[in-house]
């Protein structure tokens, strides 16, 4: 399915993440969206696959078909995943589009087998128990079993091992020769140019080019300019070209390899060494010739293997390696000519270094849902010492407590509502963190205001909803005091506010090193898991499954999120007690902190106002 893209911007809260992209997604082709980290490319998948509305522009998906034909894998593959059986996840997305019962199955096998998966034998299997690979090949299976006309792959070799990039790779081109219209986002050029028919670069939201990967070398640094260097054989083949070892660029490490190979065959080494024993050829030709053979043998080891490259490839590399080295030995007799021989060896050593850590290039950290780009930096809120935080979260916090009547809660409603407004807390963000309470402080009130004497005699109670009226709204407040705080307070301060207010607290005997930590990430962990319960949401209408609004928090719904949410708190839990005991934790020590706060006039008065705002509070709900 073509695509084309017209004057689309898209903004997260202030932030603008894409700029005014100009795009034609052509059918039936592989198109690599790449571009550093931040480059935008993974919003630009969100908002192919529909699941994110472009701010500015338009997004036409031509022949009829809307972007409910869109398939995408996140660069994350376990926050996809739902069901409980591999079989069944993979069927999720059927059973959204309505395929009939008998149909779903057999379309179930065809895609497993498509992603490399034995259907008899994964089929059963849980998601959950999957290494990363083969939960990446699930995903994909899951995405290409409704046969979309447009399949969106984010990162899709991000922390897979060589192996599980060269069957990924197969995949793809498999899917390609398929008719799947695919775009690919990726930081790893290497692997997808080879496969691509269309390159799009961005940088900083904007493109920069999009065309043949071809349309890339022809002198113009666009990648360079956009922070990303040209695959490694591309960067080899251009020295061997300088040097006069080839007449034209190499389409892919394969290709490379097989242009080596009659260079190898002309100068083999040892007694025939070019320029030191009076061959045919230039001293600089050999050297560099002699270079690239080293070259090859430094990448050997892990191109065959990452790169989709036959085993025969690889022993040829080995074996241009291992007559390279001789070579070097007459290399060395001939003036040096280090310039070019480093340069050779570096891209080689990156073609090394991509091939052996494919794995390193690792899934890069997880979109912040609502990340700090979003957030102005230099509230006056996010400058007060924490101190001053604790001590108004905790009076305020008392007093909204102790408050039964509308006019006092009124008043605490305004004084936190504007506080929220000079957070620097953006307005999508408000909306995204109190979105899921608000249906269930609507079913509160709701009980409340409803009172049930047996059969089916319900009736309205004024009374009762006022009082739980007012009770929500106590909650409410109580929890936008959090919110404030933790927003506008980060890891730090925020333990060290807390380890000073319970200090005192030692004295009785109790552990308070113990206790802010709980505390502190018990506090981070909330945003954590609202941005989890976003992103499953998120995969759920990946998979076809596109509620909105209160739809979204049907049981059925909970219930299909609860497993993964549950595992990744439990698996997030794990590695948090592992970190801090890796780093030496140990409560019974003196810690040294490493960030000492300090009290300024600015927290006097912040302090003042915060037991003026306290006692107003109070007397108001006396009154
Ligand atoms: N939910 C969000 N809220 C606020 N800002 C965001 C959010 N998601 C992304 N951004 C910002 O938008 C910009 C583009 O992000 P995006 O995830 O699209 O980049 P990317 O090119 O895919 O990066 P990566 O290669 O690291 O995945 C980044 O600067 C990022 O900080």
């Amino acid at each position: 399915m073509p695509v084309q893209l017209t004057g689309v911007s898209f903004r997260y809260g202030r932030f603008p993440a894409l700029r005014g992209i100009d795009l034609l997604i052509p059918e039936g082709g592989l198109t690599v969206l790449c571009g550093v980290t931040g480059s935008g490319k993974s919003t630009l998948l969100r908002l192919l696959s529909g699941l994110e509305q472009p701010d500015a522009g338009r997004i036409d998906y031509t022949s009829g078909d809307s972007s409910a034909s869109v398939s995408i894998v996140f660069q994350q593959p376990e926050s996809q995943l739902f069901a409980g059986s591999v079989r069944k996840d993979v069927e999720y997305g059927l059973e959204q589009r309505a395929i009939p019962v008998p149909r779903r199955s057999e379309a179930a096998d065809r895609a497993m087998r498509h992603a490399g998966l034995d259907p008899e034998r994964y089929g059963p299997r849980s998601p959950f128990l999957l290494s990363g690979g083969e939960k990446r090949r699930v995903c994909i299976a899951g995405a290409i079993a409704p046969r979309p006309r447009l399949l969106l792959l984010d990162e899709p070799t991000a922390g897979l091992d060589p192996p599980a990039v060269r069957a990924l790779l197969e995949t793809a081109a498999e899917l390609k020769r398929g008719g799947y219209t695919i775009v690919v986002a990726t930081h790893d050029l290497d692997c997808f140019f080879p496969l691509a028919d269309q390159v799009a670069v961005l940088a900083q939201g904007t493109l920069r080019y999009s065309g043949p990967p071809d349309g890339l070398w022809n002198g113009a640094r666009v990648l360079e300019d956009a922070g990303l260097e040209p695959p490694a054989y591309i960067r080899i083949g251009r020295m061997l070209m300088r040097q006069g070892g080839l007449d034209a660029l190499p389409a892919g490490a394969g290709d490379l390899l097989a242009k080596l190979d009659p260079l190898r065959l002309a100068y083999p080494g040892g007694e025939a060494c070019p320029g030191a024993g009076g061959g045919e050829r230039p001293a600089a030709a050999g050297r560099s010739l002699s270079a690239a053979g080293a070259a090859a043998a430094a990448g050997s080891a892990a191109l065959p293997e990452a790169r989709g490259l036959t085993a025969a490839d690889g022993a040829r590399v080995a074996e241009s390696g291992r007559r390279a080295a001789a070579g070097d030995r007459c290399a060395s007799q001939l003036p040096a000519d280090a310039d070019a021989a480093n340069s050779i060896a570096d891209a080689a050593n990156t073609t090394a270094a991509v091939a052996a850590g494919a794995g390193a290039l690792a899934a890069p950290a997880e979109s912040d849902a609502f990340g700090s780009a979003s957030r102005p930096a230099g509230s006056a809120l996010r400058k007060l010492d924490p101190r001053v935080k604790w001590l108004a979260m905790a009076l305020w916090s008392l007093v909204i407590l102790g408050m039964t009547s509308a006019l006092p809660l009124g008043a605490a409603s305004v004084l936190v509502a504007v506080l929220l407004a000079c957070g620097g807390i953006t307005r999508k963000r408000t909306v995204w963190f109190y979105r899921p309470f608000l249906p269930m402080f609507l079913l509160l009130w709701l009980l409340s205001a409803f009172s049930w004497s047996g059969g089916a005699s319900f009736a309205f109670s004024p009374a009762g909803a006022l009082t739980g009226g007012l009770s929500v709204l106590r909650l409410g407040l109580l929890i936008s005091l959090g919110f404030l705080f933790t927003e506008t307070t980060s890891g730090a301060p925020l333990r060290e506010g807390l380890e000073w207010a319970i200090k005192p607290l030692g004295r009785l005997g109790v552990q308070t090193r113990n206790w802010s930590l709980a505390v502190s990430v018990t506090l981070q962990f909330i945003p954590w898991i609202l941005r989890k319960i976003s992103a499953l949401q998120m995969a759920l209408a990946s998979r076809g499954n596109r509620k909105r609004g209160l739809a979204r928090w049907t049981p059925r719904q909970i219930s299909l999120m609860a497993v993964p949410l549950l595992l990744q708190v439990i698996g997030m839990g794990d590695e948090l007690s592992t970190a801090i005991e890796a780093r030496g934790y140990d409560p019974s020590k003196p810690r040294t902190p490493w960030l000492v706060l300090s009290w300024g006039r600015r927290d006097t008065a912040a302090l003042l106002l915060v037991l003026f705002a306290a006692a107003l509070l109070w007397g108001l709900s006396r009154s």
